[in-house]
């Protein structure tokens, strides 16, 4: 059959431009992947090889299964959980040390768990060492562009805004309504234990603490009860549930009808979220206009804040967007990491029930200060051995200058939190045993490298929320282990997990009676 001629032009065009977006591609990703690649090997950064197309994915799968198949079921509660939550790191530390590199894809990543550089990622100002932005578009529905996702002069921005009402004398004027907040938690406790004939009951402390800090932080950013916040911070969970299903750090993007079904659910919990922010938000609206309201909370700093700007020459600025983002955040950075870290705070502790004792002896013995119990440097350890944030994550949005590596502009950098905090050479040969009395000099006479405790991050984007987690996690803890004692339930299954941040997959159960 005849060809005609303006079928063939096409055809003819059709592939002049396949063969240049092939080239184009090839120019933009692969070589720019290559160049990377080559700047890291010349300054001796080894690492495992690539393949072609998909880096070291296909090896970090083979390693992470072969991890789930050794995994040692018969050891109750093993603290060093990396091995098994992310073993090909582990792997390759082995094999190649503290600084390495591998690739995902056409994207490069540098492993940095040398103290020395993780000191000078701390003191780095500059806002080209930003978070990767292929890993926190995932978080995109979540986060929106709010403080923990954005980049850049905007995060600078937000940071100004938010951190001031995180500073320790704001946490420490927190402590009673962070005490209100723990009295249904405690007499639901109790309530249970009566039930049962008033001796002992089986507890799962996880959902319970979630519902604490969530209210704490709704109360004290956002004037609103745990109950009217509710529905946000279960629509946020959901939301999370779905994102880590696929999984953040290898960077993968899913393809088919599951996939496209997952895409529909997050897209329409996003929708839900924000406007049940926005309800939040007018409502605060109407009290802000009540001059007489004069103690003004993180909501009400932010409608400020967005009133300022909206009246400001940037034409991109939207003040709804810039309110909902950040309240996002903030409900969900303010109570996951929070009540993740009391989980396991309370996980060891029952393990370890003489360190309850001796809380339980200071906290009446300074009960006019408890808050500064020194028994509580097991919380310390609690951070160290089970940081709910696993790691720091970084992306060179320019090329940067860290210690004696000049990173590549893309390049990712990962540090791994719970490695640093269990390095031998760091911590001695006891690194992986819970011993709190380790802190009772300080971070550094327990360390050889104080730079080397990092629970809550490093540098300009240390976690903002860091004394309120800290004044939290002491009120609350004092609380419980004053009016209860407890052991771990034979029923509890040691499961670290990672979703967003490493917390126990099956929760915690606990037997727990009156003291
Ligand atoms: C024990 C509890 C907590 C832990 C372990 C924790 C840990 C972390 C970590 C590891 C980071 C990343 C830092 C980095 O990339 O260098 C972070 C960031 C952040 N955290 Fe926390 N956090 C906790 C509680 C809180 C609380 C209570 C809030 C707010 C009320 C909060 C708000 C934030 C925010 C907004 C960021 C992003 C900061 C930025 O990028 O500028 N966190 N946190």
């Amino acid at each position: 059959m005849e060809v005609s001629l303006p079928m063939r032009i096409m055809s003819s065009l059709f592939l002049v431009g396949l063969v240049c977006f092939i080239i184009h591609l090839y120019r933009t990703i692969l070589l720019r992947s290559q160049r990377m690649k080559r700047k890291l090997r010349m300054q001796g950064i080894k690492g495992p090889s690539p393949s072609f197309l998909y880096g070291n994915l296909s090896e970090m799968q083979e390693i992470q299964s072969r991890a789930m198949k050794a995994e040692n079921h018969g050891d109750i509660v093993a603290h060093d959980y990396t091995s098994s939550i992310f073993p090909y790191f582990e792997h390759w530390r082995k094999q190649y040390g503290l600084i390495y590199t591998y690739s995902t894809g056409f994207r490069q990543h540098l492993y940095v768990n040398d103290p020395e550089m993780v000191k000078e990622m701390n003191l780095s100002l500059s806002l080209d060492f930003g978070k990767p932005t292929y890993m926190t578009k995932r978080l995109g529905p979540m986060l929106g562009n709010g403080i923990i996702r954005s980049n850049g002069h905007v995060w600078a921005q937000q940071r100004k805004i938010i951190a001031p009402e995180f500073f320790m004398d704001k946490a420490k004027g927190m402590v009673e309504l962070m005490v209100e907040s723990a009295q249904p938690l405690l007499r639901k406790w109790e309530q249970y234990i009566e039930a049962l004939g008033g001796s002992q009951a089986e507890i799962r402390v996880d959902e319970d603490l979630r519902g604490l800090s969530a209210d704490v932080i709704a109360r004290a950013c956002f004037g609103s009860s745990y109950l009217k916040g509710n529905e946000i911070f279960s629509k946020l969970r959901t939301l999370q549930t779905l994102i880590t299903k696929q999984s953040i750090l290898f960077g993968i993007t899913s393809f088919g009808f599951f996939a496209n079904k997952n895409h529909k659910m997050k897209k329409s919990l996003e929708t839900e979220i924000d406007s049940l922010i926005w309800e939040t938000v007018k409502e605060r609206e109407k009290q802000c206009l009540d001059k007489r309201n004069t103690d003004k909370d993180l909501m009400q700093q932010l409608l400020e804040e967005a009133l300022n700007n909206s009246n400001s020459s940037n034409s991109n600025f939207s003040p709804k967007r810039f309110i909902i983002d950040n309240c996002k955040n903030i409900y969900f950075a303010g109570h996951e990491a929070t009540s993740t870290a009391a989980t396991w705070c309370m996980m060891l502790l029952a393990l370890y029930p003489d360190w309850q004792s001796r809380i339980r002896e200071e906290v009446t013995q300074f009960c006019n200060d408890g808050l500064d119990a020194n028994s509580l440097s097991n919380l310390k350890t609690a951070l160290r051995l089970y940081p709910p944030g696993a790691f720091v994550s970084r992306e060179a949005l320019e090329q940067v200058q860290i210690g004696k590596i000049t990173v590549p502009k893309g390049v990712c950098i990962w540090t791994l939190i719970p490695t640093l905090h269990r390095d031998p050479n760091l911590w001695g040969p006891d690194a992986n045993e819970f011993r709190p009395e380790r802190f009772a000099d300080g971070v550094s006479k327990a360390c050889k490298f104080a730079q080397a405790y990092i629970p809550f991050g490093v540098g300009t984007r240390l976690c903002v929320g860091r004394n309120f987690a800290m004044v939290e996690l002491k009120v609350v803890l004092s609380l419980i282990v004053s009016q209860f004692t407890f052991s771990l339930s034979p029923n509890y299954q040691h499961s670290p997990a990672f979703r967003m941040i490493v917390e126990p997959e099956h929760g915690v159960q606990i037997l727990i009676r009156k003291v």
